[in-house]
């Protein structure tokens, strides 16, 4: 667990303003695997994307689950085998209002702020699609199991215009190695599983029925690691890249909004999200 300061003032950044629903558990479900694992399942359809309410949602779960001593483990799983998350929810940023869209982007700091510095260990299970946020949520986690063949994972930002923030870029660069993420960042490549597990962006690739199984498996094998040890060692490796955003979590707010809502980007976006609604 990371300095209760620095928990403090994340917590403090989150959204508070009344406009803002409180966090809807409809969808994610927790479920606990054994007395000290628990499962916290996107449930989201049609993509689990990652709306303001969803990131709210998330952050929120993992806070609560964290805060029960008797857990020390976490599975990270889609209710659908096709999606394990389409990434950011567009529509947030087509047409947005601005006030919405700094929370939106508060909320998202918030998912990467609660699951990166989890004390707990985590294991993402990865059986369909993650592009973008859907590989940012993954790469939050300890150790990733992808399904084989057909589902797609990596950061496709640039392919859709826009740019990811520093602290998921720099979790990618930590996670593949310097080369292989400036290849992918600059194409936004979105890999099959067997060609991430030859970059390192996931761990184990196994065909679809195997991945659920194995990632249990692996999840009930690292809560029976010492929680203490970990947890230090998870703040030795991970608690310089989350100060750096909690230093500059307003600023990295302004940076998000106001590329957002320049003209060409608002473009670019609208035509996206009409082309995904046109397939
Ligand atoms: C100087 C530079 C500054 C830069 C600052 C900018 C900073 C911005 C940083 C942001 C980082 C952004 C990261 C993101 O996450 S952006 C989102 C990227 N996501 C994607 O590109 C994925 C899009 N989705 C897909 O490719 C597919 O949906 C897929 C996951 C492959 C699944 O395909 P399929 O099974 O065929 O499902 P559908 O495409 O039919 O989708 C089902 C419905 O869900 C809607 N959908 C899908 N993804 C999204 C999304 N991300 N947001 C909103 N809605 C989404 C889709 O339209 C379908 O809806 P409907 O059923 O109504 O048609």
């Amino acid at each position: 667990m990371f300095s209760t300061a620095a928990r403090a003032l994340a917590s403090r950044s989150l959204p508070r303003a009344p406009s803002i629903l409180p966090p809807s558990r409809s969808m994610l479900t927790v479920s606990r695997l054994s007395p000290s694992v628990a499962e916290l399942t996107l449930d989201k359809a049609p993509a689990n994307t990652l709306s303001l309410e969803m990131a709210l949602a998330f952050s929120a779960a993992v806070s609560e689950i964290e805060a029960d001593p008797s857990v020390t483990a976490l599975l990270l799983r889609s209710s659908s085998t096709k999606i394990f998350s389409a990434g950011l929810d567009i529509s947030e940023m087509s047409g947005p209002e601005p006030a919405r869209l700094a929370d939106f982007w508060r909320a998202i700091q918030g998912t990467y702020l609660s699951l990166y510095s989890s004390r707990l260990a985590t294991v993402a299970c990865i059986e369909g699609h993650a592009p973008a946020g859907g590989c940012l949520l993954s790469l939050m986690a300890d150790y990733r199991i992808m399904t084989g063949g057909g589902p797609r994972i990596g950061l496709n930002e640039t392919a859709l215009g826009i740019a990811a923030p520093y602290w998921l870029k720099d979790m990618f660069v930590e996670t593949v190695g310097r080369r292989n993420a400036e290849l992918a960042l600059l194409k936004g490549t979105l890999f099959t599983g067997e060609e991430a597990l030859a970059v390192g962006l996931v761990d184990e690739v196994l065909p679809l029925e195997e991945v659920y199984p194995r990632a249990k498996e692996e999840v009930l094998k690292l809560a029976r690691i010492p929680a203490k040890g970990r947890a230090e060692t998870k703040r030795l490796l991970r608690g310089a890249a989350v100060d750096e955003l909690l230093a500059g979590r307003e600023a990295d707010v302004a940076w998000f909004t106001e590329f957002v809502l320049e003209e060409g980007t608002q473009k670019g976006i609208k035509a996206y999200l009409d082309s995904l609604k046109k397939k």
